[in-house]
Order: structure tokens, then C-alpha cells, then sequence
């Protein structure tokens, strides 16, 4: 997942979250974000410098693929949902269409796991992301690691394949700072 040469790099948007500003949920029922989903991630997300974000999942019982260690593929959506909250710093709607994850170390249940994700670089519609997930604080070892392509999509990709009661259901969502990130993004 090499830039062409001549990418662009990101653009923050003048109305990003501040750095250290937390980002908040884009959809309630998102298993990687949302507090509506009882098993999901609860990932809370935050602003950093330039596009960039922070992030922290707890892993819990119900995320165990071994005994006692976290599902790899929870892992990658851990991962995956970081890296997609870095379309809210560039007011941009992406989805991912392509993702690897190195699983470097096992990560067990009770974990708080430290991610970091940034944009590396822009080709048109598409962009470059990584990630790295850290174990024993900030500054810990990685446990796993992704590289992502997201490719920016227009809100159509939603209304046109969601399920029609969830999408009317976030577009009534009172809570302004989703419904805007969900549907009222310019692509
Ligand atoms: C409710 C709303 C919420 C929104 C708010 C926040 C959301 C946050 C969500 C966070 C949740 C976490 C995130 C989630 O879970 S997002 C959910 C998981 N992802 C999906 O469901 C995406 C499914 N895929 C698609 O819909 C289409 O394939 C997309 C839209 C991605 C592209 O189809 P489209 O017809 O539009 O475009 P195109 O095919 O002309 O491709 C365009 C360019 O991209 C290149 N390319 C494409 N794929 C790949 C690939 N695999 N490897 C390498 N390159 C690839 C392609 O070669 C081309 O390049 P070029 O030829 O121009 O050089």
C-alpha cells in the first residue's frame, strides 16, 4: 500500500476537533464506537496534531478468541475503526477498501490497548493510512500494527446500501455532531 509518487499530503480541516479533543461516536450503533452496542469496542477517539488520532479499547471478555486473549479480528476492526476516525480531522467520508494487520504480540483480555493512527498521504479519493496498537501504556511495546487504503465515498454509498431503518433512524439522530459527520460531510 505505496503512495504514488506526487501524492498529496493530508489536509487537516479548518473546523477539526482542537488536538486532545475527544471525537465522539459518528454512529450509536457502530460496533467499533458506538455506546449502543453492548459487545462493541467502545473506542473513544481524539484529536492529535496534523491528521492524526489516539485511541483506547479495553479488551474484554467478550472480544476473546483464544482463552484470555483478544480476537485477532477484533484486533483489525480496533484498528480499522481508528484509522476511519481520521476522516472526521479532514471532514471527509471514507470507507476502507483495504486492510493489513501485523499481529506482532498476543494481547490479553483486560488489555487497554493505545492506539495511533495518521493519513501518510492523499491520491485523489484515495488515502493512505496506518496504525499501531501499543500494550502496557502509551509508550509500551506494539502488539499490532495496519496499514489501510480508505477511499472517499459520497453519502449515497450509505442511503443507497444501508438498511433503510437505520439510515432514517441516524438521520433523525438529535445529536447534531453525528448526523453532521454521518451525513452533512461535503466529500
Ligand atoms: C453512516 C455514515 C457514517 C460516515 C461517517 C464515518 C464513517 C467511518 C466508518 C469507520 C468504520 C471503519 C471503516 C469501515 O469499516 S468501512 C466498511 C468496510 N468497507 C466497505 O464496506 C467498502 C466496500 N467497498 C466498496 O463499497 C467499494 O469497493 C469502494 C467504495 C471502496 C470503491 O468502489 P468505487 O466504485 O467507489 O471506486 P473504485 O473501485 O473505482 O476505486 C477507487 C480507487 O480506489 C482503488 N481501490 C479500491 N479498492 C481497492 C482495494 N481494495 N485495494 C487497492 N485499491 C483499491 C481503485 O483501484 C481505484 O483506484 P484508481 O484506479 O482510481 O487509481
Amino acid at each position: 500500500m505505496t503512495p504514488p509518487p506526487g501524492a498529496a499530503g493530508a489536509v487537516r480541516h479548518p473546523d477539526a476537533p482542537a488536538p486532545g479533543e475527544l471525537l465522539g461516536s459518528h454512529y450509536e450503533k457502530c460496533f467499533g464506537c458506538g455506546g449502543g452496542q453492548a459487545h462493541g469496542l467502545h473506542l473513544e477517539a481524539r484529536a492529535g496534531e496534523g491528521v492524526a488520532v489516539t485511541a483506547e479499547f479495553t479488551v474484554r471478555p467478550v472480544h476473546q478468541g483464544a482463552p484470555g486473549l483478544a480476537h485477532g479480528g477484533v484486533l483489525s476492526t480496533a484498528l480499522d475503526e481508528t484509522m476511519g476516525s481520521l476522516g472526521w480531522l479532514m471532514h471527509t467520508i471514507m470507507v476502507t477498501g483495504r486492510l493489513e494487520t501485523d499481529f506482532v504480540r498476543p494481547v490479553p483480555v483486560g488489555t487497554v490497548l493505545r492506539l495511533g493512527a495518521e493519513v501518510t498521504a492523499v491520491d485523489g479519493r484515495k488515502v493512505f493510512t496506518r496504525a499501531t496498537g501499543r500494550i502496557g501504556g502509551p509508550d509500551g511495546p506494539v502488539a499490532v500494527r495496519a496499514e489501510a487504503l480508505f477511499i472517499k465515498v459520497n453519502v449515497s454509498h450509505f442511503t443507497e446500501h444501508g438498511r433503510d431503518e437505520e439510515i432514517e433512524a441516524a438521520m433523525a439522530d438529535p445529536d447534531q455532531v453525528r448526523r453532521a459527520r454521518a451525513f452533512e460531510v461535503n466529500p
